[in-house]
């Protein structure tokens, strides 16, 4: 192996052979530097490097051998002029390895620097293969370094002719591999920083996806009210402009109920909080299962509830206000020995299509207030009844 070169390889060149051997060299060299280090697979950088490499050069062939961590140099592709001129490519013989120091290729990775193998015919470690037609008459062996001279793998280039590589190629190949170095540790860089801003990236979208997870969760359940599993007064005003916007674009009448069960006071003082609470989930199940899906029932306070009944009439929302009274009024607790029953008050207002639209409110509080004050109607006259607010008359009918 000789790392230095005759005079007489000065001397074989003319100053016109030198001008071609220095376009040729920076081609290579520029053909290199375009290369993207975006690409996903070393192996196709090193083969397109290669392909740069022949293109501009008249060399005959040329591979690169990566090293491992374990010190093993393994041939991942190589290109040889008949390749490149889009003849069969040469298919590499299984994968061709070496230990760092053994062989030209070895030696390039074990001493970091270039290796020449003037006549391959002459030298006993090539003696192997000397009955092979691919048999080199010269080799140089590169060794390839990343930014921080960790040793990436050894560019080996190759010609039939014994001592066929001159100072230009040896200085071309020293700058090639050079910048064939930073562009392999530019891709690894690369891809580490891709792999880091993908992990990065899921890991944000899975934050994202939590947060927006507890957002739902939270507001739901600021709108749910935590003893009966209702919603609350919070949903209904949440709600109730659709019921409007529907009725006001398509003129669907609807009935707002309010409801309070009647003397509730004195089931707490008679028989406990607890108790109370009991009564409450239970009379909020029998509501559930006495309204549409989609309806709008919501616990309003205390032991009050409210109901939009949509789409539905005045005649409906009464038949349907007398039934959940019937129904309040059929359930049965018990308490020790005793059996406790209950009823309910309802003010009902009517939301239906009129031409007369001054006389009709179109502000939920203002239908609340309307039902509330059907509601203190049927308290006033009783208890245990549905009160309808008349809006013709402004009172209570
Ligand atoms: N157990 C229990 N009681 C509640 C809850 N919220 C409100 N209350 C009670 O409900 C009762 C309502 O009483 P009042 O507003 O005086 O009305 P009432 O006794 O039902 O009488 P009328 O409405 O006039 O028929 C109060 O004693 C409140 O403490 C609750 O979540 N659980």
């Amino acid at each position: 192996m000789l790392l230095s070169l005759d005079n007489n390889d000065w001397e074989r060149s003319n100053v016109q052979d030198l001008i071609v051997d220095l376009v040729n060299a920076l081609s290579a060299v520029k053909s290199l530097s375009e290369i993207s280090c975006e690409m996903a697979d070393e192996k196709q950088v090193i083969r397109m490097a290669l392909s740069c490499l022949l293109s501009n050069q008249d060399i005959e062939r040329c591979s690169f051998f990566i090293a491992d961590d374990g010190g093993v140099l393994s041939n991942v592709t190589g290109i040889s002029v008949i390749d490149q001129a889009g003849g069969e490519a040469s298919v590499l013989r299984g994968t061709m390895s070496f230990r760092t120091g053994e062989g030209i290729v070895g030696a390039a990775a074990a001493t970091g620097e270039m290796q020449y193998c003037r006549n391959c015919h002459e030298d006993e470690q090539f003696a192997l293969g000397a009955g092979d037609g691919r048999m080199p008459g010269s080799i140089v062996c590169t060794p390839v370094f990343t930014l921080h001279r960790e040793l990436i793998g050894v560019l080996n280039v190759s010609h039939s002719e014994p001592g066929f590589f001159t100072v230009w190629h040896m200085r071309l190949l020293q700058v090639f591999s050079n910048i064939l170095g930073q562009l392999i540790t530019n891709r690894r860089l690369f891809q580490q920083m891709e792999i880091q801003i993908a992990s990065r990236t899921a890991e944000l979208e899975r934050l994202v996806e939590e947060t927006r997870r507890l957002k739902d969760y939270y507001v739901s359940m600021s709108m749910q009210d935590q003893l009966t599993g209702l919603h609350n007064r919070r949903y209904f005003y949440d709600q109730v402009g659709l019921a409007f916007a529907q009725h006001n674009r398509y003129e669907y009448p609807f009935c707002l109920l309010m409801m309070d069960i009647d003397h509730f006071k004195s089931i707490n003082d008679e028989y406990g909080h607890a108790f109370g609470d009991e009564v409450l989930i239970t009379v909020a199940d029998a509501l559930k299962k006495l309204v549409r899906n989609t309806d709008i029932l919501v616990r309003f306070g205390g032991e009050e509830f409210v109901i939009i009944f949509v789409n539905t009439g005045c005649d409906n929302g009464k038949t349907f206000a007398e039934r959940i009274r019937n129904k309040i009024k059929s359930l049965k607790w018990r308490f020790a020995d005793r059996e406790v029953q209950l009823t309910m008050s309802i003010g009902l207002y009517c939301m239906v299509p009129q031409a007369d639209k001054d006389n009709q409110q179109n502000d939920i509080d203002q239908i609340i207030h309307c039902a509330d004050t059907a509601l203190y109607r049927a308290k006033a006259n009783g208890r245990d009844r549905v009160e309808v607010f008349d809006s013709k008359l402004n009172k209570v009918g």
